[in-house]
C-alpha cells in the first residue's frame, strides 16, 4: 500500500474515535513488513486520563496481533498543521519503531510532514538506559 492510501487509511478511520469529551478525533494507520495494515482511533472516557490516543491503540492492536516489525505510520486529524503525536504515543513509538522509520503526520487537507522515529523523538529513553 502507499503511503497517500496510508494516509487515506488514518483518515477515514477517524469516524469510529469515541471523542465525546474532546470532540478531536483521531486516526492512525500503521503499516507491517509483511505489508498487512492495522488502523486505530482515539477512545476517551468519563474519566478523562484513562483514554487512549489514535496512535496506542493502534500500535497496540498490531502487536497484540502478534505484529513486531513495523514500516510507516500516518497519523490524521483536523488540524491546521500536520497533528503532532503526543509525549506519550512517541515513546511508545519508540520502543516498538526503528530509528529511521517513518510517521507521516497529516491533516484533512493532505498536508503531509513526514518524519522519523529519531526526529520525532530524539534523545529518547531506552532499555540500553538500564544497562549500566
Ligand atoms: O496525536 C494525537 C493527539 C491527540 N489525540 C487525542 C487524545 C484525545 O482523545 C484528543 C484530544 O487531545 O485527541 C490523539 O489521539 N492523537
Ligand atoms: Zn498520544
Amino acid at each position: 500500500m502507499s503511503t497517500e492510501d496510508l494516509v487515506e487509511k488514518a483518515i477515514k478511520i477517524r469516524s469510529n474515535a469515541y471523542v465525546p469529551y474532546s470532540k478531536f478525533p483521531v486516526g492512525a494507520a500503521l503499516k507491517t513488513k509483511s505489508g498487512k495494515v492495522y488502523t486505530g482511533c482515539n477512545i476517551e472516557n468519563a474519566a478523562y486520563s484513562v483514554g487512549c490516543c489514535a496512535e496506542r491503540v493502534t500500535i497496540f492492536k498490531a502487536l497484540s496481533e502478534g505484529e513486531t516489525e513495523f514500516v510507516e505510520m500516518a497519523v490524521a486529524a483536523d488540524t491546521n498543521r500536520p497533528v503532532p503525536p503526543c509525549g506519550a504515543c512517541r515513546q511508545v513509538m519508540s520502543e516498538f519503531f526503528s530509528k529511521d522509520m517513518s510517521i507521516h503526520l497529516t491533516n484533512l487537507n493532505r498536508d503531509t510532514k513526514t518524519f522519523s522515529m529519531d526526529d520525532l523523538l530524539p534523545f529518547s529513553f531506552n532499555n540500553e538506559d538500564m544497562e549500566k
